[in-house]
C-alpha cells in the first residue's frame, strides 16, 4: 500500500563549537563547528494532497511560500519535476529564532519525509544538496548526530556520537536574527576561538568531560553585548550546578551540560522563575534513521 501519510521528528541542535574563520566572497563565512542533534523536535506530519500547504501550531509564524518547510516542499517538487502536493502540519515545539535550527529541522523533515511519500528514491547526499540550497543548517539537520560542519557549514563529516548528555536549554524573550549576527561579527574581537580538533580527538575517546571543557562559540562576541540576558544565563546555568555553558549557533538560547535528569530538571526549574527554560537530551544519527515505525496510512490517519 503507498503511503499516504508520515509522521516525522525536526530535531534541534546545539552547537558544541562554532568558529568563523573569514568572510567570503559570496557574503557567506566559512565556519568550523561541531553541531550536535537534541531529543526536542517539533513533530512534522506529511499528507499527501494536490495542493502545497502549511498549517502550524505557533500563532507567529508565518505558513505560506516563505515558509522553511513550505520552500522545502516546492523546491524539492521542482527539482524532481513532481505533480503532486502535500499538506504539512508543524507542531512546534523548539522555540523560534532561537539559535536551535528549528526552520531548518522542518525543512530536513519534510525533504526526508517526501523522499518516501513521493517515491523519489534520492540518497542522503542527495537531499543535502538540496537542503543547502535552503540554508547552511538543513545539511546538518537531514543527517543528525554529532557532526563537523566546515564550508558556510553545509560541508558535513560525522564524528563519533557525544556520550549521552542531559541538555538545559533557556531562552531569553529576544528574537535574534542570524544575518544580523554573522553581519556585524569582527575577527578582532574574540579572545577564544573554540578548538575544534581537540574536541574531535575526545569525541573519538569518548570523553565528556574533554568536550565540555572545550565548548566555545566566537559569535557570543556579537549576540552577548547586544543581549547581555544571554551572559546572566550563561553565569545562571553554572551557579545552579551546570557543569559549562554556551550560546547555541548565532542565539539567544543558552545550553547547559548537566550530569544527570535530576539535576537538568533542578537547574531548569531555578531558570524558569525568570525565563523559559527546557530539558532535553542529546540524540544520535540512529535515532533519526529508527524513526520509520511512525509511519501511518491513509485508512489509519
Ligand atoms: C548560526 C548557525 O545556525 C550555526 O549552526 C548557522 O551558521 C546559520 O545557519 P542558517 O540559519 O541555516 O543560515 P542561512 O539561512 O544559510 O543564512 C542566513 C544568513 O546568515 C549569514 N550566514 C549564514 C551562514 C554562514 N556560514 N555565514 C553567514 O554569513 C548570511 O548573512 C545569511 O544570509
Ligand atoms: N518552519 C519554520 N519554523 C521556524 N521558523 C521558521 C520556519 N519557516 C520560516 N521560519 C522563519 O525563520 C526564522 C528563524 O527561525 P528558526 O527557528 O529556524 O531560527 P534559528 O533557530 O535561529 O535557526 P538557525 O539556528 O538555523 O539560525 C523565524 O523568525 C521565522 O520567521
Amino acid at each position: 500500500m503507498p503511503v499516504e501519510r508520515l509522521v516525522l521528528a525536526a530535531r534541534a541542535k546545539i552547537n558544541l563549537a562554532l568558529d568563523v574563520l573569514f568572510k567570503r566572497p559570496d557574503g557567506y563565512h566559512e565556519v568550523a563547528m561541531v553541531m550536535q542533534s537534541l531529543a526536542l523536535a517539533d513533530k512534522v506530519t506529511l499528507t499527501a494532497d494536490r495542493a502545497l500547504s502549511v498549517v502550524s501550531t505557533a500563532p507567529d509564524l508565518e505558513c505560506g511560500p516563505s515558509n522553511l518547510a513550505y520552500r522545502a516542499a516546492a523546491l524539492l517538487r521542482e527539482r524532481c519535476g513532481v505533480d503532486r502536493g502535500v499538506r504539512i502540519a508543524l507542531e512546534k515545539n523548539i522555540p523560534l529564532a532561537a539559535g536551535l535550527a528549528g526552520g531548518s529541522a522542518d525543512a530536513a523533515a519534510v525533504l526526508r519525509g517526501l523522499n518516501r511519500l513521493w517515491g523519489l528514491g534520492l540518497t542522503l547526499s542527495e537531499l543535502e544538496g538540496v537542503g543547502a540550497a535552503l540554508g547552511s543548517d538543513v545539511p546538518f539537520c537531514l543527517r543528525g548526530g554529532t557532526v563537523l560542519a566546515t564550508g558556510r557549514g553545509e560541508a558535513l563529516r560525522s564524528l563519533p556520537a557525544l556520550p549521552h548528555a542531559w541538555i538545559v536549554l533557556a531562552k531569553p524573550p529576544v528574537a535574534v536574527s542570524t544575518a544580523w549576527v554573522y553581519g556585524n561579527y569582527r575577527g578582532e574581537r574574540v579572545t577564544l576561538r573554540p578548538d575544534v580538533a581537540g574536541m574531535e580527538s575526545c569525541l573519538a575517546a569518548g570523553d565528556l568531560n574533554g568536550v565540555t571543557a572545550r565548548l566555545a562559540n566566537v559569535l557570543e562576541t556579537v549576540t552577548v553585548p547586544a543581549h547581555p540576558a544571554v551572559a546572566a544565563l550563561k553565569a545562571a546555568m553554572l551557579e545552579h550546578g551546570a557543569r559549562a555553558s554556551l550560546m547555541s549557533g548565532s542565539g539567544p538560547t543558552v545550553f547547559g551540560i548537566a550530569d544527570n535528569l535530576r539535576q537538568a530538571e533542578k537547574i531548569a526549574a531555578a531558570l524558569r522563575s525568570s525565563t523559559d527554560a527546557w530539558v532535553t537530551v542529546t540524540e544520535t544519527a540512529g535515532e533519526l534513521e529508527g524513526e520509520d515505525g511512525t509511519t501511518v496510512a491513509a485508512d489509519q490517519a
